[in-house]
């Protein structure tokens, strides 16, 4: 039997993320490098909410990674104060500290001798579970981070992609369920489709895990689309202008923000827009392996030419057309490996270059991990974009 779905209309906005994570507050965190006439980071004070995503942005050499890496005491700060909730954990043993706070870099840094699963499994194992746990939150992990436990565990990190050894990366920083995640330039060494296809993941698992993740990157549009909020820093770690990307689009702080973010306000707001803001099409299902006519007959009742085509735990393979799919008996299972698909919080930007990629009108667009929404079209993008642009123009 196929199964048809509701209309789905515009979704809801998710407005209740839960937070699993503790605030992180930096107090006047100074670092000066022997020899350097200068701080590379200059009495920094900031706060970084409970269960949100700050991006740290600006140039290169501004200190950045200097102040992301004092968070977890990779370096030591020359003086201030850091702060984990209530707890100053400014003294407090950097090893200790560490199993604390999940650390993702670009190219996941794994082990090149160790499998996948040891590679996730690092922390849990110095933290003491035992193996039964370790190998059920291996398995948990692999699966978060859209890899098949059963294919990728005991692989070695040189028989995987960039993206695969990227997700692995994540998957190990979360291992141990740390409140706080520092990723930096996590998705750098990836191609621009996978580099999009790993952000749209990381929307997709904090939302479901709260954290609390600071993560440093170079791309502003990067950091629109994975920020809750954002920090532009200028040389010394100067706090320039610390807001929502909305805030920051619409009121840069200051010239130096307004040339870093760049004049294209449109395609910026393409950016800000996300697919769940715009309105999907319903279309109709079918599970792979049930009756092709029922599906044709489905799609035909509701004037689909197409149906999209779901495996047994409800992610989509491909999305036949009727007059392929009336050729079969069944369901077909193969998978589409270019089957273009997005996330609820990927932005319009990111749909249109998942078309673009595929030379299709149209993406699939996917809740959470099993749940499908609907499906984007390319005239919904391009509508979105006319609306855009009128409103820049007044
Ligand atoms: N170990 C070190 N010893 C001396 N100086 C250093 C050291 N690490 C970084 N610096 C200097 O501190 C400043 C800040 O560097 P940092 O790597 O934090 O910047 P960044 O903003 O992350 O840059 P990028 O985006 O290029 O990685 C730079 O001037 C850099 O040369």
């Amino acid at each position: 039997m196929s199964e048809t779905t509701a209309p789905t209309g515009a979704t809801a906005v998710d407005t209740g993320r839960r937070a699993s994570g503790l605030p992180i507050r930096l107090e006047g965190v100074t670092k000066r490098y022997p020899g350097q006439g200068k701080p590379a980071v200059d009495a920094v004070t900031l706060e970084l909410p409970a269960g949100q995503t700050t991006a740290f942005v600006g140039p290169s050499g501004c200190g950045k990674t200097t102040l992301l890496k004092m968070i977890n005491r990779l370096i030591e700060p020359t003086s201030g104060k850091i702060f984990l909730g209530d707890e100053d954990v400014t003294g407090q043993d950097p090893d200790k500290l560490r199993r604390r706070i999940g650390y993702v870099i670009q190219a996941g840094g794994l082990f090149p001798h160790m499998t996948v699963g040891a590679n996730v499994a690092l922390v849990p194992k110095m933290l003491g579970w035992d193996k039964k746990k370790v190998a059920g939150r291996v398995e948990e992990l692999l699966d978060l981070v859209g890899l098949d436990p059963a294919v990728y565990r005991d692989r070695y990190p040189r028989e995987l992609s960039g993206g695969q050894q990227q997700r692995v990366g994540v998957a190990r920083g979360l291992a141990a369920d740390p409140p706080v995640l520092l990723m930096d330039e996590p998705f750098g060494a990836v191609d621009p489709i996978t580099r999009q296809r790993l952000q749209d993941e990381m929307l997709r698992i904090q939302d479901e895990l709260g954290k609390t993740i600071v993560c440093v990157t170079h791309d502003f549009d990067e950091a629109v689309k994975l920020g809750d909020k954002i920090v532009v820093f200028d040389v010394g770690a100067r706090v320039v202008q610390h807001g929502t990307p909305e805030e920051i689009l619409s009121n840069p702080a200051e010239q130096y923000v307004a040339d870093f973010v760049g004049a294209g306000a449109t395609l910026k707001q393409l950016t800000l827009a996300r697919v769940e803001d715009v309105e999907l099409r319903r279309v109709t299902t079918a599970v792979v392996g049930t009756e092709s006519a029922a599906a044709v007959a489905a799609a035909r009742a509701v004037g689909d030419d197409y149906v999209v085509v779901l495996d047994s735990r409800g992610r989509p393979v491909s999305w036949p057309t009727l007059a392929e799919l009336v050729r079969t008996t069944t369901v077909p299972g193969t998978v589409d490996t270019r089957l273009p698909v997005v996330g609820l919080r990927s932005t319009l930007n990111d749909a249109l270059d998942t078309m673009l990629a595929a030379s299709q009108a149209g993406v699939v667009v996917m809740g959470g991990r099993d749940d499908l929404a609907g499906v984007l079209t390319i005239e919904s993008v391009m509508a979105a974009i006319q609306q855009a642009r009128a409103a820049v123009a007044g």
